[in-house]
């Protein structure tokens, strides 16, 4: 089928018809990311051989599914850029640099990433981090029309911030994108513009509006009638927006033809300050169906009441049928941050059975009538005031790392995880800032102290795996264990395969009946991002993009580095049965210690400390030490004079590569605390991480 000659959504809703495309984000409407093609399979794959790579200008996490019609791939990279390339050959065949300012990195909570674009009729479709959406011409990558998605008041100054890295989903000719920002103050919508025009076509914001008044959009009469309702009149969310940014899942169902919209967590996540802990604060952490012509309300099923642990339910929506009491219904399954998988009736929304499908100690279970999670009241942290050491933590049992599902083995493959995180209220009420993450923590207590029990106790519980789970008994059938979290999305194949890239920078084929691992390729660099497959002049290929990143390295900074240390070179690869391509060998010691000078304020330490991990910790990594990807601070040329870091910080000497200027947040002086915090923590650690590296030679002394 040459799907731009005729209707794309009957070509994506019969995408079996021409296995050989991947057109839309999940390859199907129903996101199941199962490719029927079987040329590689479990009897050949350990021949597997890399045919092409290309080497992305972007050393950043790479989170894009890459789409391929009609033998070319469209795929989106870090810093909102679309590469368009021969899929047989990896040849560029044209490139688009929307120019995303530098400055705006710091206004999304998790590295500048791009998780993928959209096909219809000819073009292809991308949000940018600074809030566009933009529509090029498929063969050309001439620019058809590009819009703002971010109403211009949405942000009331600087209150609110929003950026855009989910890729936007095409239903009956509207492309429909939200965006991110509840870490710092959201108020989440979603937006419908015409696939040919981009004229707005409607609005759904998930989060009343403040003086419950209309918005003149498609949600005003079940936020002011149903919404409203569960949100205390005053607290946070009023100037802070609520958060329930729609950041990842948007799913259109043409079963149904219902769009399915993947709800976020509340801002400031702190629920006591948000709501003053009442409510059940309509729609955090829910799936909400609405009408894709209108944008009109008609189901919600909410899996995290009372949000105040970051548990979106953004993660991936996927659609089954499946026979439930001798009975085929056809359903929504899900696996949000907070640890629970659901089944519900896609047309409904009727709870029908959900299962924790990792440890949680935030809740005993959930009720088997309502589905609403029966809470450990210690886990209330918000209400009790004590602290809370929850699991899963702020960044789930699983994240955006889409899963898959195989109709020949009746399981759900769901790249899961283990990272506990301790929540704890801020000291002295909510106090919020305009360029920082706006939470309602203790941002000195969100991070491990540099003592070897905590550290010990803390990696401990690290963990990472596939899951692969059986939808219809609620129970784990195999797992596969991995190094630690962060690992890749999965494709499960017609070859009885999966296919998946990991924290540790391999790229693996696993037997999808039973997880034994088949095929294992040295790629370099850890792999966040999900594999597609594909047929290009006939012959199977297995793509994927390669780049570490997102918010686990950029936070977790040097912890994180044990789920397998590696150097990010940001590239696409590609293998087939007979490919002879080879990766250049990598520079892998990646960011070499650099002794720094032995003086430093003790006195400005603590409070650096506080700055530090305030304003700094959520991308060059937890207590100074970063994890690989963004520049480590401790030895970096700046903090050796005090000029030359208030250059950077202070006045944006580093703008244009995402270093944004802090001067409006904080005095020079907060900045100095800063300089000499990292200056403390280079003297910390320097021998450790000169001893850390194998070959300590080439790492220079002054
Ligand atoms: O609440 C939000 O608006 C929001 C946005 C995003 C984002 O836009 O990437 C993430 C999250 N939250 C989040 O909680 C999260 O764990 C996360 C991980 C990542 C990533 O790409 O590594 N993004 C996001
Ligand atoms: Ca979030």
């Amino acid at each position: 089928a040459d799907p731009a000659s005729s209707d794309t959504g009957e070509a994506i809703i019969h995408a079996d018809d021409h296995p050989g495309d991947w057109m839309t984000y999940g390859r199907t409407y129903s996101e199941q990311r199962y490719s029927p093609l079987d040329q590689i399979n479990r009897s050949n794959v350990g021949n597997l051989k890399l045919a092409w790579y290309y080497d992305l200008d972007t050393n950043r996490g790479q989170e894009g599914t890459p789409l391929v019609v009609d033998g070319v791939m469209y795929a989106t990279t870090n810093w909102s850029k679309m590469k368009a390339l021969d899929a047989a050959t990896g040849k560029l065949l044209w490139a688009y640099d929307p120019r995303v300012p530098g400055n705006i990195a710091d206004k999304g909570c998790c590295d500048t990433v791009n998780r993928g674009a959209a096909y219809w009729n000819g073009k292809v479709y991308f949000g940018t981090f600074d809030g566009r959406l933009i529509a090029l011409d498929a063969k050309t990558g001439k620019l058809v029309w590009s819009v703002n998605t971010i109403p211009t008041d949405a942000a009331l100054g600087q209150q609110r911030s929003y950026t855009v890295d989910g890729a936007p989903r095409i239903a009956k000719g509207r492309v429909i994108i939200g965006n991110g920002g509840a870490e710092f103050g959201a108020r989440g919508f979603v937006s419908a513009f015409d696939a040919e025009t981009g004229k707005l076509d409607w609005r759904f914001f998930t989060v009343p509006n403040p003086e419950n008044k209309p918005d003149n959009a498609a949600s005003d009469s079940v936020l002011m009638n149903k919404a409203y309702q569960t949100w205390s009149p005053t607290g946070a969310w009023t100037k802070q927006g609520g958060g329930g940014t729609v950041w990842d899942s948007i799913v259109y169902d043409p079963v149904t033809d219902l769009v399915y919209l993947g709800v976020g967590n509340g801002s400031p996540w702190n629920y006591k300050f948000r709501s003053e802990g009442k409510g059940d604060n309509f729609f955090l952490g829910s799936i909400v169906a609405i009408k894709p012509e209108t944008g009109e309300y008609v189901w919600h099923f909410q899996e995290t009441p009372m949000d105040q642990w970051d548990y979106t339910s953004v993660q991936q929506i996927m659609t089954l049928d499946l026979p439930i009491n001798g009975q085929m219904r056809h359903v929504i399954v899900h696996a949000p941050k907070n640890g629970f998988f659901y089944v519900l009736d896609a047309k409904t929304g009727e709870f029908l059975s959900g299962k924790n499908y990792v440890y949680v100690n935030w809740a005993s279970g959930l009720d088997p009538k309502t589905g609403r999670p029966i809470y450990n009241p210690e886990a209330l942290w918000t209400l009790n005031g004590k602290d809370w050491y929850g699991i899963p933590g702020d960044l789930g049992g699983h994240n955006f790392a889409a899963m898959a599902f195989s109709p020949r083995t009746g399981l759900v493959y769901i790249p899961a995880q283990q990272v506990p995180f301790l929540y704890s209220n801020q000291v002295g009420g909510f106090k919020a800032h305009p360029d920082s993450w706006n939470l309602g923590l203790d941002m000195n207590k969100v991070g491990i102290l540099d003592k070897q029990d905590a550290k010990n106790a803390f990696i401990k519980d690290l963990k990472g795996w596939i899951i692969a789970w059986d939808p219809l008994k609620q129970q784990e059938a195999f797992r596969v264990d991995h190094k630690g979290p962060w690992n890749g999305g999965i494709v499960a194949t017609g070859g009885d395969l999966l296919f998946q890239g990991l924290a540790n920078g391999e790229f693996h084929a696993y037997d999808a009946t039973n997880g034994n691992d088949l095929f294992s390729f040295a790629a370099q660099s850890g792999i966040i991002a999900p594999p597609v497959t594909y047929l290009a002049n006939g012959k199977q290929y297995v793509a994927v993009e390669v780049g570490w990143g997102g918010i686990y390295p950029f936070f977790l900074g040097g912890l994180a580095r044990t789920s397998g240390w590696t150097v990010n070179h940001s590239r696409v690869i590609a293998f087939s049965l007979d490919g002879n391509a080879k990766l250049p060998p990598q520079n892998d010691k990646g960011f070499l210690p650099v002794k720094p000078p032995a003086e430093f304020d003790q006195k400005r330490t603590d409070n650096g400390y506080f700055e530090f991990q305030t304003y700094c910790a959520a991308c060059h990594g937890d207590n100074g030490e970063a994890g690989g990807v963004l520049p480590d601070l401790r030895w970096s040329g700046a903090i050796r004079h005090q000029d030359a870091f208030y250059n950077v910080v202070g006045r944006g000497a580093l703008t244009a590569y995402g270093m944004d200027r802090f001067d409006s947040s904080m005095s020079p002086a907060q900045i100095e605390d800063i300089r000499q915090f990292l200056l403390k923590r280079a003297n910390e650690t320097y021998q450790r991480e000169v001893d850390a590296r194998k070959n300590a030679e080439g790492i220079p002394a002054q």
